[in-house]
């Protein structure tokens, strides 16, 4: 039987760190961000779509996507959101069962899926665990501002462009706290997976 554990959690709240953690133990991980840029690549039907959907504005001049760009005109306008969410998502949910399905046939005894939306797009049902990633916000700000490089304005305009975070909190199995330090994490990982009774 394999357990396939759903990690999620707010922009920047720490779900890669968090994975990384999952790799150094040899567990695999399904990161639906790194197959969502797969997913767009010049050549792949979204790719297509995008384009026709935003115009040649959101390329750069080699006629790939411009994310910074693209990720401005989303998180300033839900309708465009919905529109880029409605194209992505169901090519990100392929590609993600298929690479699940391959780890459960190589015998592999638990699986990480990262998921972002995880609760937005209704998708508990693909995981046996949900494990939710949560900081405060004025810790999210901050680590989101500095990692991306945005102003206040666009930091906050990403952040409630999901779920607020104590409502993930609320509906996960279990609730890794980062305000802290990353050996705090960790511990609070190996906490969880013990009670789990993974490794
Ligand atoms: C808008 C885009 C081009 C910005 O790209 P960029 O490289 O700057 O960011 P990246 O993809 O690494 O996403 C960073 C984080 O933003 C948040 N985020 C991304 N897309 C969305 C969205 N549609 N709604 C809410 N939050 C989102 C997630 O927390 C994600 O982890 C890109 O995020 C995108 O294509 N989004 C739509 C697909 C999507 O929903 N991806 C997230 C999970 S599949
Ligand atoms: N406990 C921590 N202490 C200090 N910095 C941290 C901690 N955890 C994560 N960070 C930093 O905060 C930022 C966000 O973390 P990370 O990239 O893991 O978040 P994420 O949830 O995967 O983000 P996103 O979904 O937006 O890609 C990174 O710059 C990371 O180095």
């Amino acid at each position: 039987m394999t357990v396939v554990i759903g990690l999620t959690g707010g922009i920047a709240s720490g779900k890669s760190t968090i994975a990384n953690m999952f790799k150094e133990k040899q567990i695999p991980v399904i990161d639906a961000d790194v197959l969502s840029r797969e997913v767009v690549e010049p050549g792949q039907k979204a790719y297509q779509k995008i384009v026709k959907a935003f115009g040649d504005d959101i390329l750069y001049q080699d006629r790939t996507i411009d994310r910074k760009k693209l990720g401005n005109v989303i998180f300033s306008n839900e309708e465009a959101r919905e529109k880029l969410n409605s194209i992505v998502h169901p090519a990100v949910r392929e590609r993600m069962l298929e690479k699940k399905n391959a780890f459960v046939k190589m015998g592999e005894k638990v699986i990480v899926l990262d998921i972002p939306l995880l609760f937005e797009s209704n998708l508990p049902h693909y995981v046996d665990k949900t494990l939710v990633v949560s900081v405060d916000e004025e810790v999210q700000l901050t680590r989101l501002m500095e990692r991306n490089q945005l102003s206040k304005q666009e930091a906050l305009q990403r952040i409630h462009a999901q779920l607020p975070l104590k409502e993930k909190a609320k509906r996960a199995d279990a609730v890794i706290h980062n305000n802290g330090t990353i050996i705090q994490s960790q511990a609070q990982l190996n906490d969880i997976l013990s009670k789990w009774k993974i490794l």
